[in-house]
């Protein structure tokens, strides 16, 4: 027996195939996901290389950031887009690569269909040219964007060149209370380690919090890490993720069933294993959060003010804090609120899955957006949608006044036609805010889906605990 190991070593450890003399090691890629907007030149490389796809069966393919919510029956408008999705496809049809083309059902973002396909798995390494392949994590598996030379290494070779990455543990104890969601504890986690915190570092989150959420919520928890600057997010295998797995289209059966769980059991970090940074956090200390700026760690709980330069004695602290609050057009000291709406997105790869759907539709239920409101809800996958309209909330969202569209990546960076105005103020649940990310002289607040739900009832940002 070694030293203890932590659930990242043990992955990187059992995908070495070779270590350079300076430590960048060359690891086998388990799964490789790709979109449309970073595998064009990839796969226009293998070609000019006369190279085949390594391992089609390990690669899947979905169009998601270009695809229109509405529509789709009469084809994508945007010639800009429609040349993307077409591109994936012809692509994907030449080098005989898997593709879920925009009209199946298993379409959607590609960070909610891996998982729904059993195509992500425990213990994995998984690549995707997405910085929010870190999503993948929650299963215990090590998952991480690349560039688009990196897709196209990984095509031909199925291998990628890594330096290795220190561990940090970041531990929520802790339940979570009603209106508390896994969102809240992502974002409370980037206000408190900043959007640097976890650079050169793979986060494993754990603690009582962590653990007692769904896989649909260690997903939301995951999928931020790379917001808080890490590598890669990662959440320990237990029964909750072997209960999700089972069953799934791609996952293992019978006998490799078993075996797999026996695998995978032995995953999580053992007792001892050393981290190089640790931080905690109480759940005492986390209400609903709500983004005020224009990145994620512009953070503060709904029951707080908008930060004040003039409390700032960093010079060059206040000075962004100003012009964060000039872009989004926010008074100093102003209840958080006091700040009326213009949009509500609700979908993303961070909360478009059938959970956060049901989460909005227990507040919108018997109640109607408020006048003038714009909303959009976005399911983040053909199957998430096709299980909210089995479940009667699509019934919900459109009584209450919520606009119910198609599948895909949407107004979370506004590659399609779902775009904000200037000036436009959005409560989303998304996971970036920065200036124009969801159309330009856009504002965006991030919030889980209730408060979401809420701020489109009330027609200002508010508690969500008000409505529960
Ligand atoms: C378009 C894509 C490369 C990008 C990413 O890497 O994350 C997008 O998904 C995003 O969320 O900004
Ligand atoms: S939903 Fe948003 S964050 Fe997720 S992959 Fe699409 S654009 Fe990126």
């Amino acid at each position: 027996m070694g030293s203890p190991r932590t659930l990242f070593d043990k992955i990187w450890d059992s995908h070495v195939v070779d270590v350079q003399e300076d430590g960048t090691c060359l690891l086998y890629i388990d799964r490789h996901m790709v979109h449309e907007v970073t595998s064009p030149q990839a796969f226009e490389g293998l070609r000019n290389a006369g190279r085949p796809v390594r391992r089609t069966g390990q690669t899947l393919a979905v169009a998601d950031h270009n695809v229109p919510t509405e529509g789709r029956d009469k084809g994508i408008a945007d010639e800009e887009s429609r040349t993307q999705v077409e591109t994936l496809a012809a692509n994907c049809a030449e080098f005989g690569v898997p593709y879920l083309e925009m009209n199946d059902i298993r379409q959607g973002i590609v960070h909610i269909v891996g998982p729904e396909q059993g195509f992500t798995l425990p213990g994995m390494t998984i690549v995707c040219g997405d910085s929010h392949t870190a999503t993948h994590g929650a299963f215990g598996s090590l998952a991480f964007g690349i560039g688009t030379s990196e897709v196209e290494h990984v095509l031909a070779t199925q291998t990628l060149l890594q330096k290795p990455a220190k561990n940090m543990r970041i531990t929520v104890e802790g339940p979570l209370r009603p209106g508390l969601t896994a969102k809240d504890l992502t974002l409370a986690i980037i206000g408190k380690i900043g959007t640097a915190g976890g650079t050169g570092y793979v986060i494993e989150y754990a603690g009582e919090a962590i653990m007692a959420l769904s896989m649909e919520g260690r997903m939301t928890v995951c999928n931020m890490a790379i917001e808080g600057g890490a590598r890669a997010g990662l959440i320990a295998p237990d029964q909750t993720t072997f209960d999700y797995v089972k069953g799934r289209p791609m996952a293992p059966e019978g006998a490799d069933w078993d075996k797999a769980v026996e695998y995978w059991s032995s995953l999580p970090s053992d007792e001892g294993a050393a981290y190089d940074v640790e931080i905690k956090l109480h759940t005492d200390e986390i209400a609903p959060q709500v983004t005020w700026g224009t990145s994620p760690e512009d953070v503060i709980a709904v029951t707080e003010n908008v930060p004040n330069p003039a409390d700032i004695n960093d010079k060059n602290k206040a000075a962004a804090v100003q012009r964060a609050l000039d872009y989004m057009g926010l008074t100093a000291g102003q209840p958080m609120t006091d700040v009326k709406i213009d949009t509500v997105f609700i979908g993303s790869c961070t909360n478009g899955r059938i959970e956060d759907l049901r989460e909005v539709a227990a507040i919108a239920k018997g109640r109607k957006v408020a006048e003038g409101v714009r909303t959009l809800i976005v399911p983040g996958s053909g199957l998430v949608k096709r299980q909210a309209e089995e479940e009667g909330l699509d019934k919900i969202f459109k009584e209450a006044g919520f606009d119910w569209r198609e599948p895909g990546c949407s107004m979370c960076l506004a590659m399609n036609a779902d775009k904000l105005a200037p000036g436009e103020r959005c409560a989303s649940t998304s996971n970036r805010n920065f200036e124009g990310r969801q159309g330009r002289g856009g504002r965006t607040h991030l919030v889980s889906p209730g408060m979401a739900a809420a701020a489109a009832i009330k027609g200002h940002l508010a508690d969500v605990r008000e409505f529960l």
